[in-house]
């Protein structure tokens, strides 16, 4: 025998029976992925392939979205993010998978951000939804929103007070204030206010105002199981967010106590959800099933919102000239800070909503890859490519915001693009609508929508008709904002910088209020 042979084989001979079976398994598994799945042929990243680790570790970096959009510059349009999962960064792809789509089913992962039972966020059966829909659906319809309208505007005002403590006739700017924490907050208090019929009070009091930082150490941690449900076994995040799994049971004693106090009251999201009946069966959902619902509307009605005001107020303190048309329109149109609600006057603040829309688009709260998937004896044809039943599929919605082909000039904060006087030629604006998607598409669209669009126009409406408000010129003015050294996609100064945890968190932005000049 060859001599150089005869030591190798030496070595085979003696690996385990085991631990060979093991590398050739390995071995298998890496050839089939590469050459023989049926997502083989997409490009993507090279972990990509084989393990969902590297989507894990983004999670829990909170860089998610930034990657997705950094993968789609590398590799284009179509990419395999996850070994059975496809990304599509086109219009067309968003359509056929969101709206064609519309059977789909949220992918299996979502089981693991439901807090207790399934919910409306969560649920995967289509029919299941449907029946849920149904029950919580009429409580945030626009003509809910309507009547829920005065109240909402008294968190405004308490909202806009807290953030200019004194009446200062020398109209000096106020002290710094940390809008994450603020918005957070206001928006806690809403949420509340409408699904337990009470707000929690975090504007007035500092008792509950720790529940922001337990949702957004929650949300950092199922972000991470939503990629690396492994992490359970053996309750190893327990160990890993020690922190946070205490402020996710300061959070759900805060829900258990915010239900008993809401069940001798009526008129809120909660009695609808108790008081739902089936002709045969009874009640339509169990107590489990209730809580988990209320218990998801205040974190999905809250961080969503709050990241949003957060958002426009940076861009606005960070775009001069759009700062002072939002202001020149709110001042003109609404003859005193009473007058602003919704209605005639709200509906002629052409550049408040797209302002809006356009914070948005370029920091969508649900800034990753809502996915779904083709289920067994489903066919689905995204973009002209067949996807095959096992297969996860979705659009990042941060990536298709930030692509030039739809949104020209994607990194720059240009309320105009959504105004047709400013040039923006209908035929455009059509095709730049149709890959705007920051409350998803079709059946599993955002059903708050309404309630966000309301609370941020009332918002954003009464500060900017109060107050001139500026980041201030020091290191803290700077919280929010990109930076060049900050790495991949957080380079940009001018951008608010979003943390992917399924509902993006924040920091910052830091303001200065004064009342404005009469
Ligand atoms: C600007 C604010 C908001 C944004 C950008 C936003 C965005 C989204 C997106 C993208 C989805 C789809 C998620 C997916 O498919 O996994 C969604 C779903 C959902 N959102 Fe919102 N959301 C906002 C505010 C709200 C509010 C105020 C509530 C009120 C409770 C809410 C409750 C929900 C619920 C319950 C779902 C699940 C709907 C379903 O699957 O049928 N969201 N949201």
């Amino acid at each position: 025998m060859d001599e150089h042979l005869a030591v190798p084989l030496s070595v085979l001979s003696r690996i385990p029976l085991g631990v060979g079976l093991v590398i050739l398994a390995v071995l298998g598994y890496v050839i089939y992925q590469v050459y023989f799945h049926p997502l083989a042929k997409y490009p993507g990243p090279w972990l990509g392939k084989f393990t969902e680790a590297g989507a894990a570790y983004h999670a829990v970096k909170g860089d998610l979205h930034l990657h997705i959009w950094w993968c789609h510059q590398k590799y284009g349009p179509v990419i395999r993010y996850t070994p059975n999962l496809v990304i599509f960064n086109t219009e067309s792809g968003l359509k056929d998978i969101y709206v064609r789509g519309k059977d789909l089913r949220k992918d299996v992962h979502y089981g693991v951000i439901q807090l207790g039972t399934k919910n409306l966020l969560t649920v995967t059966s289509p029919k299941e939804h449907a029946k849920r829909s149904k029950i919580i659906g009429p409580g945030f319809t626009s003509t809910a929103m309507r009547e829920f309208e005065p109240k909402l505007l008294s968190h405004v005002h308490k909202f806009r007070d807290a953030l200019y403590p004194s009446s200062d006739p020398d109209r000096t700017w106020g002290p710094p204030m940390v809008m994450s924490e603020w918005c957070s907050y206001f928006a806690f208090d809403v949420i509340t206010d409408l699904v337990f019929g009470k707000a929690c009070n975090l504007l007035g009091s500092q008792q509950f105002q720790c529940t922001v930082y337990d949702i957004s150490g929650m949300m950092k941690r199922l972000s991470l199981l939503m990629y690396a449900p492994y992490v359970f076994l053996g309750r190893l995040d327990k160990k890993l967010f020690k922190d946070e799994v205490r402020g996710m049971k300061r959070y759900h004693r805060l829900v258990n106590s915010m239900m008993a106090d809401a069940a001798s009251m009526s008129g809120h999201v909660l009695s609808q959800l108790t008081s739902a009946r089936d002709s045969v069966t009874g009640p339509t959902l169990t107590d489990a099933d209730v809580y988990s619902e209320a218990a998801m509307l205040a974190v999905a009605g809250s961080d969503s919102t709050s990241v949003s005001l957060c958002a426009s107020l940076f861009y606005l303190a960070t775009y001069p000239h759009a700062y002072a048309k939002l202001a020149h329109e709110i001042r003109s149109v609404f003859p005193s800070p009473d007058d602003i609600r919704s209605g005639p006057l709200m509906q002629q603040c052409t550049y408040l909503q797209a302002c809006i829309k356009e914070t948005l688009r370029i920091s969508p709260a649900v800034a990753g890859c809502p996915y779904r998937r083709v289920e067994k004896g489903d066919t689905l044809v995204v973009d002209g490519n067949v996807i095959p039943a096992g297969c996860s599929v979705g659009t990042g919605i941060y990536s298709i915001h930030h692509n030039p082909l739809y949104f020209p000039r994607p990194e720059e904060f240009i309320p105009e693009r959504w105004l047709t006087e400013s040039g923006a030629g209908t035929d455009k604006l059509d095709v730049t609508s149709a890959a705007y998607a920051p409350f998803s598409q079709g059946s599993r669209a955002c059903i708050g929508r309404h309630l966000a669009q309301l609370e941020l126009q009332l918002a954003l409406a009464s500060l900017v008709w109060s107050y001139d408000f500026r980041r201030p010129d020091t290191a803290a003015g700077a919280m929010g904002a990109g930076n060049p050294g900050a790495g991949i996609g957080r380079t940009n100064p001018h951008e608010f910088q979003l943390y992917d945890h399924i509902i993006s968190q924040k920091r910052g932005p830091v303001l200065q209020f004064r009342p404005r000049a009469r």
